[in-house]
């Protein structure tokens, strides 16, 4: 996905999911004394995300850093953004073999926000995110799609001649927990093995009711990675081809006959990972935050 403008204005289930799951850990988020924390958001696309819901949260002083494997969306973010003071925005693939020495062990917070479902490899992303973190301790939380319906649509459409040319890598786009039938206990076991000794994920079963045929539309082309590959007179038929195969997945809600009156429901699995780097600095935490009960195994 390299369009950011287009991702800007159709990312309303991102922007739900990201503003609630923010309020609710902002509290459990360890936040410096001094008021000097650094963060670092992994795959912060265009940016809106990251500027309208987590900067909020961060104190005056701190130091924030987007960061994205698209170019493209890194010049869109920087360039709206780039008044913002202590803010900037550079490139990195979260699953790249060596992070640059600059920014490792720079941070005291990683966030992320629908991103980690695009990386295969999530233990090599999951060990950047480790070592992203300042070596004397700093907390991550992971917000991704363990599963979604969008995923089984793109499989039947790599079936027709149509557009299999485009989708030869399907699989490539496919979340990595999007088979597992224990995602929670998966995502756990490898925040174990990169060091990460605390930690609480969830697996959230959620719904979003997309409103008309052109909202899922526009939903589908800010993400979709195929359409980029094919000319542009083949959108709308490959769109209308997803819609109908959406509708016969029973995914569509009534029995509307207008297109802007047709409901499309979209049920989806969110991982919600909270992790923390040292285990010496959480005990004073633990007490207060509204996360109590939830991280309880975590002392
Ligand atoms: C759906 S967008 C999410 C953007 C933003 N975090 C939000 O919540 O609106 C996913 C972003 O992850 C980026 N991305 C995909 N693979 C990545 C990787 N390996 N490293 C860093 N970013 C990646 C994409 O380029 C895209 O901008
Ligand atoms: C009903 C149905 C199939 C809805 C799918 C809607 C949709 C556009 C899902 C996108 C999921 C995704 C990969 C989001 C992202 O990375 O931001």
């Amino acid at each position: 996905m390299n369009q950011a403008s287009l991702y800007q204005n159709a990312n309303q289930v991102q922007r739900h999911d990201a503003k609630l799951i923010l309020e609710e850990f902002a509290s459990t988020l360890q936040w410096r004394s001094d008021g000097e924390d650094a963060l670092l958001d992994v795959g912060s696309g265009s940016g809106n995300v990251l500027m309208d819901f987590v900067k909020p949260l961060m104190p005056q002083g701190a130091q924030l850093v987007g960061t994205d494997i698209s170019s493209q969306m890194v010049g869109f973010a920087s360039k709206h953004y780039q008044t913002e003071e202590r803010t900037q925005f550079r490139v990195l693939d979260i699953g790249c073999k060596r992070l640059p020495q600059e920014l490792s062990g720079s941070f005291d917070h990683v966030t992320s926000f629908y991103c980690l479902h695009w990386v295969q490899n999530l233990r090599r992303a999951l060990g950047n995110i480790y070592d992203l973190l300042r070596p004397e301790g700093g907390d991550c939380l992971l917000v991704f799609l363990a599963s979604n319906p969008v995923y089984e649509v793109y499989k039947i459409l790599q079936l027709n001649e149509k557009w299999s040319a485009y989708m030869q890598d399907v699989e490539q786009f496919i979340s990595p927990l999007h088979y597992s039938s224990t995602p929670g206990e998966e995502f756990s076991q490898l925040l174990n093995e990169v060091g990460f000794i605390q930690h609480n994920v969830e697996i959230r079963s959620e719904v979003f009711v997309y409103e008309g045929v052109r909202t899922l539309k526009d939903n589908v082309k800010a993400i979709c990675p195929f359409l980029e590959r094919m000319p542009a007179a083949l959108h709308e038929d490959f769109l209308d081809d997803f819609i109908q195969i959406v509708i016969s997945m029973n995914l569509q809600q009534g029995d509307q006959h207008k297109d802007q009156d047709k409901k499309f429901i979209s049920p989806y699995k969110l991982v919600v990972a909270y992790a923390r780097k040292s285990p010496d600095i959480v005990n004073n935490v633990m007490i207060e935050t509204a996360h109590q009960k939830l991280l309880k195994g975590l002392n």
